[in-house]
């Protein structure tokens, strides 16, 4: 066995334990699951019994409390939303060895530091809900205390559903805006486009299919080896053409300032709850 096979064996192998079962912690639960990882060694922390009950129903984990969780995890995953974070891990207790990996908005490092047990290794991590079919975007930042251990372990454990990209934590920000938020953009974009397909007398479900097979189709060109956005709409804009009156429209309505601004506020924000923090 090599040695990249003995770690990618001991990662597999760790428990994982989810605090916060929403959302974001069921897309990387389901994720895991989906990617082939035994559901014996996942936990799940929801304080709604009814929400757990769900959860663990769905994907076979097992549901727990803190302090059974923070006991058996190899790594413990931070899913709560910002203003539980700090309740939830000055609850976990000393004493054992494991990597924590915080997928919560804007919350520094420094902070998350600050609430768990002294020299806890600690990785800022934005991820987004494609991780539930195997294609998020995980970018991670480095705590004090994380080694390179330590970013390998919450880097395996994130590119079992997807990609991962390693940034200093000062780009965090700035990456919840792009990747952590972006998907909520593209959902509009597809909304918007269905409604005006719909406007147009397509049926709703006709409209649906040809947007989602569209928006699927054009990330798969997207993420095509050599390509590039502005080369692929090229290809798409006939001279004299369709696609150039459309996109003068989207240029007139000033698409591309709106995202700018949209993208801006997104900084802003996260910004904002890490200077709650201290960040
Ligand atoms: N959704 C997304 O696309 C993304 C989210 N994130 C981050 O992920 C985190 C979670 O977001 P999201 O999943 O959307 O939020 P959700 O509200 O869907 O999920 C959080 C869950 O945690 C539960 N919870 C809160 N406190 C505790 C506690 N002390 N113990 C156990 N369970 C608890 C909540 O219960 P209750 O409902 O009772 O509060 C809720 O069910 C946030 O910090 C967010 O910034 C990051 C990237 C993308
Ligand atoms: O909206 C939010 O705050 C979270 C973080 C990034 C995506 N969803």
């Amino acid at each position: 066995m090599t040695t990249e096979t003995q770690r990618s064996a001991a990662r597999s192998s760790d428990t994982v334990a989810v605090l916060g079962g929403g959302r974001i912690g069921e897309a990387l639960l389901g994720g895991l699951v989906a990617a082939g990882r035994d559901a014996g060694s996942l936990l799940v922390v929801e304080r709604d019994a009814d929400r757990a009950a769900e959860v663990s129903g769905r994907l076979g984990v097992t549901a727990t409390d803190v302090a059974d969780a923070a006991g058996r995890a190899d790594v413990l995953v931070v899913a709560v939303k910002p203003q539980d974070v700090q309740g939830v891990l000055e609850s976990v207790p000393a004493g054992r060895e494991r990597v924590v990996v915080s997928l919560a908005a804007g919350i520094p490092t420094i902070a998350l530091e600050r609430w768990l047990p002294t020299g806890t290794p600690v990785v800022r991590v934005m991820p987004n809900t494609p991780m539930l079919v195997g294609r998020a975007m995980c970018v991670l930042s480095a705590g004090a205390h994380a080694d390179d251990a330590a970013m390998d372990t919450a880097e395996g454990l994130l590119r079992s559903v997807g990609r991962t990209v390693r940034v200093p934590e000062s780009q965090q920000d700035a990456a919840t805006a792009l990747s952590g938020s972006g998907p909520a953009y593209l959902f509009l974009v597809a909304e918007a486009m269905i409604e005006a397909g719909v406007a147009l007398g397509l049926p709703r479900p006709t409209a649906t299919e040809l947007v989602t097979a569209t928006v699927d189709g054009a990330g798969g060109l997207l993420t095509g080896p050599g390509n590039h956005p502005s080369l692929l709409r090229e290809a798409v804009t006939s001279p004299g053409g369709t696609t150039a009156q459309a996109l003068r429209v989207l240029e007139a309505h000033g698409l591309r300032a709106a995202f700018a601004d949209a993208v801006e506020a997104c900084r802003d924000r996260s910004q904002a709850l890490g200077a709650t923090y201290g960040g």
